[in-house]
């Protein structure tokens, strides 16, 4: 009997540069060989300087979407990426349970251009109905800070918001990124039971525009294979490692994680 074909979902907006958003997960979706679908949150006009234009569908348009996957689609693992208010959040955690598969939630508040892509008020219901949806939430650390209240200065302290997001607020397991501020690019996993670091060197580049809805999107793509938490977690850092490693510079702003690096890694390797 051959195996099922491994069906990801991702609950997003559209990022029209390429490099975030709806099109990072497609992207890494297919690169990871997993069949990517789309359901669709908002529509950005966006580039690697900043947001100009943001325009959100219509919540009943959001739920159509969700129901026609529902309908007829397999599944094996989501996830979600912008859900920019409560009326779409609603709307999203009412079909989550629906699934039956492995939920994982990129909490996107900020743009890496510093835009702001969630109401501050829906990060309340946010934690308080969709983290408990989920088996795996990747927040950096400004989001970790912002779901527990409390201020994050070291590596113990990240490993204290992860207990504290799965413990405290009912998350399956929490990953704190730590790209954004410590020495190394060190990140913190804490499944309820165990604390697991995964670390690599951080990189010199400002072409880091999607890094976490790429990350996100390669776990994703892993559960949805059947591969356990952890193993799916590490094999997702050394993908995102590469694309950054690999990252392009187009665009006057932070350029794009390149999705398919690990294919010239592997080349590369395969030369020396
Ligand atoms: N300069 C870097 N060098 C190496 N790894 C990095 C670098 N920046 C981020 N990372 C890693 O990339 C992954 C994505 O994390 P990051 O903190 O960038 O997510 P994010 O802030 O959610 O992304 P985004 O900016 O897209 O919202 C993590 O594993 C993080 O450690
Ligand atoms: C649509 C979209 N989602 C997420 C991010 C976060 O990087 C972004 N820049 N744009």
């Amino acid at each position: 009997m051959s195996r099922p074909i491994p069906c990801a979902l991702t609950i997003a907006g559209s990022d029209s540069s390429g490099g975030a958003g709806i099109q990072a997960d497609l992207k890494t979706f297919q690169e990871l060989k997993s069949y990517g679908m789309s359901v669709i949150t908002s529509v950005t006009a966006q580039n690697t300087t900043g947001v100009q234009g943001v325009h959100h569908l219509p919540p009943v348009m959001i739920k159509q979407q969700l129901e026609a996957i529902q309908a007829d689609m397999p599944l094996h693992a989501l996830k979600t990426g912008m859900i920019a208010d409560i009326r779409m959040m609603k709307v999203v955690a009412e079909a989550i349970p629906y699934f039956q598969a492995p939920y994982v939630m990129d909490p996107v508040m900020v743009a890496t251009s510093g835009d702001v892509l969630m109401e501050s008020e829906a990060r309340f219901y946010l934690r308080e109905h969709l983290i408990p949806l989920t088996n795996l939430v990747t927040p950096n650390i400004p989001e970790a800070e912002m779901i527990t209240e409390k201020n994050i200065e070291s590596a113990a302290d990240m490993e204290a918001s992860a207990e504290h997001i799965v413990h405290g607020f009912g998350a399956g397991a929490a990953l704190v990124k730590g790209g954004h501020r410590m020495g190394e690019a060190l990140d913190v996993l804490y499944d309820g039971k165990k604390m697991y670091r995964f670390t690599s060197d951080r990189i010199t580049t400002k072409n880091t525009h999607g890094t976490g809805c790429t990350y996100s999107a390669a776990i994703t793509a892993y559960l949805s294979q059947g591969v356990p938490l952890e193993e799916a977690v590490r094999r997702a850092k050394v993908y995102i490692t590469a694309g950054i490693r690999h990252g392009f510079s187009i665009g006057k702003g932070n350029g794009p994680t390149n999705h398919w690096a690990i294919r010239e890694e592997g080349a590369r390797d395969e030369c020396h």
